[in-house]
């Protein structure tokens, strides 16, 4: 398919919004008393510093929701206000937060349903409304709704369609993509749907892996099973990975996607020569800024003295995950709830572990004078983080263990 044709194409159809529908002040009223916090704003006007009793709150000095969540979460409450009667669909979850997926649900808003692990959508007509969630859709789930006349309204992030004309500018030269993410993540899965040949690679060892076959070869059968699921059709090791370019998904951690660029940079200056370099290897920026801010002030954070970190985000937001990755590298004992009802007592706190397993550690906060860290990932409402301030608050004034 000619991707960017059809894409063209969808953008200039009377069926394709992405502009919203100009309700955004009845909807920022709504928004701002369901997602908003007074306790928040207060200690973000206090230095990012909150003390009661023995306890300190220590903010980091940018978290929470990006411009991009922002942007497509009013765009949902709009699309419900300018549609009141007409059934609404999503195709995914809008953004990685529960709290504001179970919203979308009580506003009537439906997800397509999944069976035997396929989107099943046979339940839209036409005349329905479709919201394309933040991260975006892929052009065939895109090409399916735009066949069926659905009114389609687009709240991908501008960021997140950046990478896709980075991998629109890789095909075009006949580069292979090399995407920095996660191969199951709705935006992956969108922006390698734009991709021409692509490889997605999950972290730096998946990297050097690729770099080491590029330079010496290596097992093809191995190499293609380590990577099954990531890379597209009729993918051959030995031919594809001449000419490469880097993309990513734009929630990685900003470092790792920097050091990945770095060591294909590398891997192809060293096999065909620094001058030849420009005809194997092409790099674009496509970190978002959102993502860079709250890393840097997570590494901030972690310099400061802290007894312990709550990382707070979805157990599916994959920047989330990341900020807690820093609180981990730093040996800081950390934290990652997506909701007040995860803290059980002092005595109990059950969490997100890195490797996706949910655990419930004890005596997880200290009764003496404490100094807890906080930050939220870009897809969690600062109602959601009061909450959990709030609960520390009265189980460390009350000292119930
Ligand atoms: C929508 C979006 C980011 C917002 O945070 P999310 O937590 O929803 O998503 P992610 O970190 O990618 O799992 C895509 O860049
Ligand atoms: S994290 Fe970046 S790319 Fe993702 S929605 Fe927010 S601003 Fe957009």
């Amino acid at each position: 398919m000619d991707t960017k044709t059809f894409k063209r194409t969808l953008q200039h159809s009377e069926n394709y919004n992405r502009k919203g529908f100009g309700h955004k002040e009845e909807v920022s009223t709504q928004l701002q008393s369901e997602y908003e916090s007074s306790l928040i704003q207060e200690i973000r006007n206090s230095n990012y510093t909150i003390k009661k009793g023995n306890t300190t709150i220590r903010l980091a000095q940018a978290f929470g929701f990006c411009w991009g969540v922002e942007r497509a979460v009013a765009m949902a409450y709009e699309t419900r206000q300018h549609f009141p009667t007409e059934r609404i669909w999503i195709t995914n979850e809008i953004i990685h937060n529960p709290s504001v997926n179970q919203r979308m649900q009580e506003m009537g808003v439906g997800f397509i349903p999944v069976t035997t692990n396929k989107k099943d959508f046979s339940v839209v007509e036409q005349g329905d409304v479709v919201i394309l969630p933040a991260f975006g859709a892929s052009v065939q789930e895109m090409q399916i709704l735009h066949d069926k006349g659905c009114q389609i309204v687009d709240t991908t992030c501008p960021w997140v369609s950046k990478v896709w004309n980075t991998v629109e500018k890789h095909k075009k030269g006949e580069f292979t993509s090399i995407i920095h993410g996660k191969y199951k993540h709705e935006e992956t899965v969108a922006t390698s749907s734009f991709a021409g040949k692509y490889l997605i690679v999950l972290n730096l060892q998946e990297a050097e892996y690729v770099s080491n076959y590029i330079l010496h070869g290596g097992d093809r059968e191995e190499f293609l099973t380590k990577f099954a699921k990531a890379y597209s059709a009729n993918f051959d090791p030995d031919k594809d990975l001449e000419k490469v370019g880097i993309a990513n998904q734009t929630t990685m951690l900003k470092g790792e996607t920097e050091q990945i660029g770095k060591i294909f940079e590398k891997t192809m200056m060293q096999k065909y020569g620094t001058l030849a370099l420009n005809d194997h290897f092409q790099s674009f920026n496509t970190i978002c800024d959102a993502t860079q801010e709250r890393q840097d002030a997570m590494l901030e954070l972690v310099e400061h003295e802290l007894d312990l970190i709550i990382v707070i985000g979805g157990f599916n937001s994959s920047n989330t995950t990341q900020l807690q990755q820093i609180a981990i590298n730093r040996n800081i004992p950390s934290y990652h709830i997506d909701s007040v009802a995860r803290i059980k007592s002092s005595n109990a706190i059950e969490h997100r572990q890195l490797n996706g397993e949910i655990a419930t550690t004890t005596n997880w906060l200290p009764r003496e004078e404490t100094i807890v860290g906080v930050t939220s990932g870009a897809s969690t409402p600062d109602k959601v983080v009061e909450d959990i301030i709030e609960k520390i608050f009265s189980l460390k004034a009350f000292n119930i263990n």
